[in-house]
């Protein structure tokens, strides 16, 4: 069957009550801005509803770019046809022959916007249903859990018929839940929780710090590739490379070996809150979960934590790797996250970092380097790049690539 249009039910913007408008607009803008590729399709965001107009597009790219965009429930390939009785028939017998085999049920679910039409919702589900069973050998109906269900919307503009119903992301669209920045590394957690932020809304800036000559192009490269996979999700992303070999040289002389972790993550969780703060971002994300490694336990967050007033948002938090693992598969970031990248927080890692960093000390430690000089000059070298879904930053270094894997 050839779709002419997509027919979009609302997420958890239906329970939204007044931010239903906003939610709405939003949404709208970030179909848009997926489905920009699409020169002929046609977005229109309207208030119980959004449709995209297919105008001869192929249903098949644009519903799989529609699955990852959040505040989406379901939606539902659609046909428009005349609106007349016989046509209305004629597809919607089309349409369960495609579906049926013995035993199965079905139900037709009729909407009618157009008052004019000769026939009321009640009886045209009656004539429809009717006329599937003359001509449907051994179908039977069941209301309350069909397998073949028919929807007939009788618009304006024409009538509507639609049976697939295709799961969305669901979540809230990327935007209504504010803007925060995100301290992406190019390991697996990151990006998973860089999805679960976009996912409740949130529009991120990413932070990646990086640390030349010790970590290489390419590391910087398949960072930048991890938010292009992402942006898929939201439609573009600011990504902000902060250098930071400065920084951990210093630390790595003045500190004692067992706080060097612990200062060089105060450092960046400082940086990063100066940065959030001067793009007027309200939290800043990571991908910390509980226990992973030296730096996520409880005593070592709050060493961490102590040098911002920021809210610093964790959702992986509670999850176990493996969880977490499966994700990464699923959203696509798996792959390009085990390859091989050293990331800065690797060198300079002291064999036997702290686990159980003391806060005092740590604070103590910390008035062995220049905090302001440091941050001042990381924060000025930082360069800014502009990343569009799907944006290829590996291939163009791919015979490198194939020489380190
Ligand atoms: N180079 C970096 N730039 C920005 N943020 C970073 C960087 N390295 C680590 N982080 C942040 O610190 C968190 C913890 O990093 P760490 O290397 O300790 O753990 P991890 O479990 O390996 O995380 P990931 O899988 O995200 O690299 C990361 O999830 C990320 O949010």
């Amino acid at each position: 069957m050839k779709y002419t249009e997509i027919m979009v039910r609302y997420g958890e913007l239906s329970t939204k009550g007044k931010n239903r408008k906003d939610f709405i607009k939003q949404l709208g803008k970030n179909v848009r801005s997926v489905l920009a590729g699409y020169s002929d399709v046609v977005v229109k965001a309207q208030r119980d509803r959004l449709h995209v107009d297919l105008n001869g597009q192929d249903d098949q790219p644009v519903m799989n770019d529609l699955k990852r965009v959040f505040g989406i429930e379901n939606f539902y390939p659609s046909i428009k046809i005349e609106k007349t009785m016989d046509a209305i028939k004629t597809t919607a017998l089309q349409m369960v022959k495609e579906q049926f085999e013995p035993g199965k049920t079905f139900k037709i679910s009729t909407r009618r916007q157009d008052k004019d039409f000769e026939y009321h919702t009640d009886q045209i589900n009656n004539m429809l249903g009717d006329y599937i069973l003359e001509n449907v050998d051994g179908i039977t109906v069941d209301v309350k859990n069909p397998d073949i269900e028919i929807r007939v919307e009788v618009r304006m503009n024409g009538a509507y018929l639609s049976s697939e119903k295709i799961k969305g992301a669901g979540g809230l669209p990327v935007g209504t839940g504010g803007r925060a920045t995100m301290m992406l590394s190019g390991g697996i957690d990151s990006p998973v929780a860089s999805y679960m932020a976009m996912k409740r809304g949130v529009k991120i800036d990413m932070i990646h710090f990086y640390s030349p000559p010790y970590t290489s192009e390419q590391a910087l490269g398949k960072a930048k590739q991890l938010t292009s996979v992402l942006a898929k999700y939201s439609g573009g992303i600011q990504f902000i490379a902060v250098p930071f070999t400065e920084v951990q040289e210093t630390i790595k002389e003045k500190v004692p070996e067992g706080y060097l972790m612990t200062i060089q993550r105060r450092m960046m969780m400082r940086i990063a809150a100066e940065i959030t703060k001067n793009r007027h971002c309200t939290g800043i994300f990571n991908g910390e979960a509980l226990g992973q490694v030296a730096s996520q336990t409880l005593e070592s967050m709050m060493a961490i934590n102590d040098v911002t007033s920021m809210p610093v948002l964790r959702p992986l938090i509670s999850m176990d790797k493996t969880d977490i693992i499966e994700i990464s598969k699923d959203i696509d970031t798996f792959d390009l996250s085990v390859l091989p990248f050293e990331d800065c927080c690797t060198i300079f890692t002291p064999p036997a970092p702290k686990t159980r960093p003391d806060l005092e000390k740590s604070r103590k430690f910390e008035q062995y380097i220049d905090v302001d000089g440091l941050m001042e000059r990381a924060i000025s070298g930082m360069t800014i790049t502009d990343i569009k879904p799907g944006e290829d930053y590996m291939n163009a270094n791919a015979e490198i690539f194939a020489e380190l894997l």
